[in-house]
């Protein structure tokens, strides 16, 4: 059994074992910066009580240098890796100047913040000291501000105090408070100082300083209670000897925190300054039982440190500090009447035994943990264990040709699959967040509005996040609504007796209906060619995005079902390649689309054509489809009810009457009426047996034809066009030409690109530069991780044993 827990089993209270054991524990913890204080008092019965253990705790004390060792690397591992570990640390606490940051020097037994101005702590300063006997000076070095990795060494004590200002300085700069939560991190090693992390704290202020926050005062108090809360912290307190405990400004504070002061070391600091006001031996007693205030078993540590600032070198410092130690001692037995009670309250004063003190106690939380330790270790090594196997099997994979050729082929069909659903109609991903309004789509594409048309269309829904085929039917709908929205462009008089008169030039002219038709087929070509374009443009986008939904909805049915889904997760190069086969597939659609809907706009305009003269009645677009398109969204405004509603005003576009149309042109009486009016109705008649439409008009023909009423009867002829393309063959030839590959030939077409190649060139999918070398990094860097975690565990388990 270690010497520890004999102590402890002599004592009834934790605390007075704790302080049982730091006073035994000068045989065993052999920090080389201890003071000869306690060797000058190894008279004491308690010492003596030591001695006797010494022999027996060799062993002992062998396993707790073990153990210290063995916590030592593993907050070396935890630091390095980033690993939570609740490992026991220090934590000092206090009002602002009550000697924190000089109790953290003492310990590490050298001056580190030596500064002409003091400036205060104002980030924590986690200050990670390990004994190492052949660091005859410091070394410090700072963890760099956001990674794992230490700076070289710093050497020299006004370096590192500069670097903490300088660290200081940027931050509150940077955050622009007056503290900061985030800590400096400092490891120093050295051959006199202990293996101790102990953490600095900002003071607590009650006003903030001119300049600073008001609310400074509550923000520190939050940050260091945060800092103190976890609780394999102990919490070192300072309270200033001058201040009596019935008037502490921040023991409340520490209640709050640890209500039973059970992880909790009182440090009465400046113990110096109260000495003086001693002169009898019940006034130091009473003052060292701090009078009940903290409760029966917590008995605070007297300090005091030297406060000569001067430079000093380490090794003076270090005298200095026993002296301080030897001074305080020598005062109160020889100054002070009667002396004290040196049997109950010696072992609580100097600073070397709050320091032998605190190892011992660090020791005991040490092996406290360690059991917990073990398990959590136990834990992580197969954790870490399971992420290398996963780590060579994705470098295994990497290079395996026949299992990369059978996942990218389950997984780009499994993207087909999901394309095919969000085509066909789906809700899952959020339509909500993964779907475009019309105007966002508009925006995104860069396409803009519809080519010659100069009000905004605003299709049913066009406020609806959609995507897939709803949103792919929305733009359908949009372009008719556009088409329908322009009408036959007027023509100036000259072109319009430029065509006239060339045929009758020709002799046997083609007369006025055929001029007519000519001008509706020229208007219809440059007018509609280019919206059909857009169309497609504008299809081609809504599909160009179903992509990223596509690899969502293979993500999400991946982390949610859990199923056997391949993801090909940080194959970037074949991500990128199955997304350019796509988009050029979808590229391919618009461009054969075009040339698709393109052909229909030739032939309906063709001169070949009878559409111009046919009579049959063409369900106008806006009785056929008013009734299916549905209206879903919700309209507030009065100009958004009126969104292409299906009603005669406004749906689909702007439908009217070609004759009503018309009217809007100013009908002016024309003054270059072909002269032989009688010739070109006698010779229309004669040739054209066709039907046609505007025959209603002959009889103003015959009577003289005006340029209005060519204007009039090509306005008709553009409708009967328009109407001709859209209904009858553009919206099937848009839906087959885009849909029906997207659902039948898209696996053959992204197969091809992809797996129709050589091993070589396929390889080169996965091959990304540097791609391996990461991997193999990552593995190495686990690899190491797993290394250290594993000495960790053996060392732990064989502490374990001796426990
Ligand atoms: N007389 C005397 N002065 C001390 C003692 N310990 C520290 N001081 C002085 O008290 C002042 C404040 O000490 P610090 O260690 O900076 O106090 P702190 O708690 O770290 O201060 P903040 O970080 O600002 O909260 C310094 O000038 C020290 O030299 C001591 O034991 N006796």
């Amino acid at each position: 059994m270690s010497q520890i827990r004999t102590i402890q089993t002599e004592s009834n209270s934790p605390s007075s074992s704790l302080h049982s054991t730091m006073a035994t524990s000068n045989g065993f913890l052999t920090t080389p910066t201890k003071t000869t204080l306690n060797d000058k008092n190894s008279s004491s019965s308690v010492s003596r009580k030591h001695h006797r253990f010494h022999q027996k705790t060799t062993d002992s004390s062998s396993s707790f240098k073990a153990r210290f060792e063995a916590y030592n690397r593993l907050q070396a591992a935890a630091v390095a890796f980033g690993e939570k570990l609740p490992i026991p640390e220090i934590v000092a606490i206090g009002g602002q100047s009550d000697g924190k940051s000089s109790l953290l020097e003492a310990l590490l037994g050298f001056r580190f913040n030596v500064r002409e101005v003091e400036m205060g702590t104002r980030r924590p300063l986690i200050l990670q000291m390990v004994h190492d006997p052949t660091a005859l000076d410091p070394r410090c070095r700072f963890q760099e501000e956001d990674s794992e990795e230490y700076s070289t060494p710093i050497m020299s004590a006004s370096a590192v105090a500069d670097t903490i200002k300088s660290r200081t300085d940027t931050l509150l700069k940077k955050t622009k408070t007056a503290v900061s939560p985030k800590p400096i991190v400092m490891r120093a090693e050295y051959a006199h100082c202990p293996n101790l992390t102990i953490i600095d704290t900002p003071g607590f202020v009650l006003k903030a300083k001119k300049g600073e926050p008001e609310s400074t005062p509550e923000e520190i108090l939050s940050m260091v209670k945060s800092l103190a809360t976890p609780p394999h912290r102990i919490l070192v307190f300072l309270q200033q000897s001058s201040v009596e405990w019935c008037s502490s400004l921040w023991l409340d504070s520490i209640r709050e925190i640890d209500p039973t002061f059970r992880r909790t070391v009182i440090v009465v600091s400046k113990f110096d300054n109260r000495l003086r006001e001693f002169t009898e031996r019940w006034e130091v007693d009473t003052y060292l039982s701090a009078s009940g205030y903290l409760g029966e078993n917590t008995r605070p540590f007297f300090v005091a440190l030297p406060k000569d600032k001067s430079t000093v070198s380490n090794e003076e410092f270090r005298h200095q500090i026993s002296q301080v130690d030897l001074d305080v001692l020598h005062h109160l037995q020889n100054s002070v009447k009667g002396g004290f009670d040196e049997e109950k309250y010696k072992s609580q004063i100097g600073f070397s035994c709050l320091k032998d003190y605190l190892e011992s106690e660090l020791q005991k939380r040490y092996k406290e943990a360690a059991p917990a330790t073990l398990a959590l270790l136990q834990q992580r090594c197969s954790e870490v264990t399971t992420e290398l196997n996963s780590m060579d099997s994705k470098i295994q994979a990497t290079s395996d040709v026949a299992h990369l050729r059978r996942s990218s082929m389950l997984f780009a069909s499994s993207i087909c699959n999901h394309l095919g659903s969000l085509i066909d109609g789906a809700v899952d991903p959020d339509p909500e967040q993964w779907g475009k309004t019309t105007e966002e789509e508009r925006l995104e594409s860069g396409i803009g509005s519809w080519p010659g048309v100069s009000n905004a269309i605003k299709p049913p829904n066009g406020s609806l996040r959609l995507y897939g085929g709803a949103a792919f039917e929305r733009v359908m709908h949009e372009f008719r609504c556009a088409t329908y929205s322009i009408e036959c462009p007027p023509v100036s008089r000259e072109k319009v007796a430029n065509i006239i008169l060339a045929h009758a030039g020709r002799g046997g002219g083609r007369g006025i209906v055929e001029a007519a038709a000519e001008i509706a087929r020229a208007a219809a070509r440059s007018w509609l060619a280019p919206m059909l374009d857009t169309a497609c443009e504008r299809l081609a986008f809504v599909l160009r995005n179903l992509f990223d939904l596509a690899i969502e909805r293979n993500h999400h049915s991946h982390a949610n079902y859990a199923k056997k889904i391949v993801d090909m997760e940080g194959y970037i190069g074949f991500h990128a390649a199955l997304r350019h086969s796509y988009n050029s597939f979808i590229q391919n659609l618009s461009k054969e689309c075009k040339q698709l809907v393109r052909h229909h706009l030739d032939s309906v305009t063709s001169s070949y054509s009878q559409i111009c003269y046919e009579t049959d009645p063409i369900t106008p677009y806006r009785y056929r489809h008013s009734t299916l398109f549905l209206e879903l969204s919700q309209h507030k405004t009065k100009t958004s009810r009126k969104e292409n509603v299906p009603n005669k005003d406004t749906t689909p576009g702007k439908l009217v009457d070609p004759r009503e149309a018309y009217k809007t042109i100013p009908e002016t009486p024309s003054p270059d009426q072909p002269s032989d009016d009688n010739f070109v109705i006698k010779k229309e008649n004669e040739i054209y047996k066709r039907p046609s439409r505007i025959h209603g008009n002959n009889n103003n023909l015959r009577s003289g034809c005006s340029y209005s009423e060519i204007c009039l009867s090509a306005s008709q002829h553009f409708a009967r066009i328009r109407e001709v393309l859209i209904e009858r063959s553009v919206t099937s030839a848009l839906n087959s030409g885009f849909l029906t590959p997207c659902r039948e030939r898209l696996m053959v077409a992204l197969g091809l690109d992809l797996f129709g190649v050589n091993d070589e060139k396929f390889m080169d999918m996965f091959v990304a530069p540097g791609a391996i070398d990461v991997l193999q990094n990552e593995r190495e860097s686990l690899q190491k991780r797993q290394k250290i975690l594993h000495t960790c565990l053996s060392e732990f388990k064989s502490i374990a044993t001796s426990l």
